[in-house]
């Protein structure tokens, strides 16, 4: 559904997006992460063609996403990062009026949207709060039917019991058969509806992980007064990241715990913890805080 072929972009001599060959399938939800500058919107204005490419090229559903900017436009639903919208004007209004010019826009479904966000279309927009304008940006992009949904942090300003509303609606937009690409800088969301998350850092992607695998992982830890044995044949493709600290281990499981627990069992160890690994793990191989980083 979607692809990049090498996709670069450069303001300037700052290298922004570097060689991106990214592959979104059709019906998946792809979450994009990365911290500030990582060049997540970036990619996303290139994928909308607001941006020229300086390498590369990018294309949704096989149009060029630079040269069919309009067939490009009438597959996706895109909410841009700083949602701006006429001030004049009411909400009922920008919502029509959107409705009207997307080829898969319908009012009906707008208002509808509007009134699940709990949003006062009647309101001008210059005299609505950032979460209100937010809620208004999504009524319009949550509203079409358009085959594709690209959002550029969909939850931002909004309260905790919208943004569960939001994410709901997005996994709904997902499960219905549409292809999902959002970017977030809350990993917990992408973890709910996504089934895949790429993560970006200064204009790369340096990971790609499938979450469905993730979940079946778990990181094991325990005390151990000696060294760890190897680990037996039968296990090996399913343990990795094994690390030790003085007495204290920790490693990384694949598939089912209960056979790694039976060979743990038979050693003298002490306070043993598995939980699964999540999002936050990964994430934090590529992006570690500053903190964790210096120890
Ligand atoms: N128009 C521009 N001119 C110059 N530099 C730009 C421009 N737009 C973005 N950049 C720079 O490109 C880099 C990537 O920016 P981008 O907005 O794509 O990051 P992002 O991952 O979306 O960040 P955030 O999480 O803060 O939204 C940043 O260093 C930014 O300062």
């Amino acid at each position: 559904m979607l692809k990049t072929y090498d996709l670069t972009k450069k303001y300037g001599k700052f290298l922004a997006l570097d060689h991106a060959n990214i592959e979104v399938a059709e019906g998946e939800c792809c979450g994009v992460l990365g911290p500030n500058g990582a060049g997540k919107s970036t990619l996303f204005r290139l994928l909308m063609g607001f941006l020229r490419p300086t390498h590369g090229q990018a294309t949704i559903g096989g149009k060029d996403c630079q040269h069919e900017k309009v067939a490009v436009h009438s597959l996706v639903s895109y909410l841009p990062g700083d949602v701006r919208l006429f001030g004049e004007m009411k909400g009922r209004d920008v919502l029509e009026f959107f409705a009207d010019i997307h080829p898969r826009g319908n009012r009906e479904r707008s208002y509808a949207t509007a009134k699940r966000l709990d949003l006062d279309i009647t309101r001008r927009v210059g005299y609505m709060s950032t979460g209100m304008r937010q809620k208004l940006g999504l009524s319009i992009a949550l509203a079409t039917d358009a085959p594709m949904l690209i959002m550029d942090e969909p939850t931002t300003s909004l309260d905790p019991n919208v943004r569960a509303e939001v994410i709901r609606m997005i996994g709904e937009a997902h499960k219905s058969g549409r292809t999902v690409v959002i970017c977030s800088h809350v990993l917990s969301e992408i973890e709910d509806i996504c089934n895949r998350a790429i993560i970006m850092r200064q204009g790369h992607v340096v990971h790609d992980q499938n979450l469905e695998d993730l979940a079946r992982r778990h990181a094991v830890t325990f005390q151990l007064a000696q060294p760890l044995p190897s680990v037996p044949d039968n296990l090996r493709d399913r343990i990795a990241n094994i690390r030790q600290t003085e007495g204290s281990f920790s490693l990384e499981t694949d598939g089912d715990l209960r056979d790694v627990m039976a060979w743990l069992a038979q050693l003298p160890l002490s306070n043993m913890k598995a939980q699964r690994l999540g999002l936050r793990e990964v994430y934090d191989r590529y992006h570690a805080p500053e903190s964790e980083q210096a120890a």
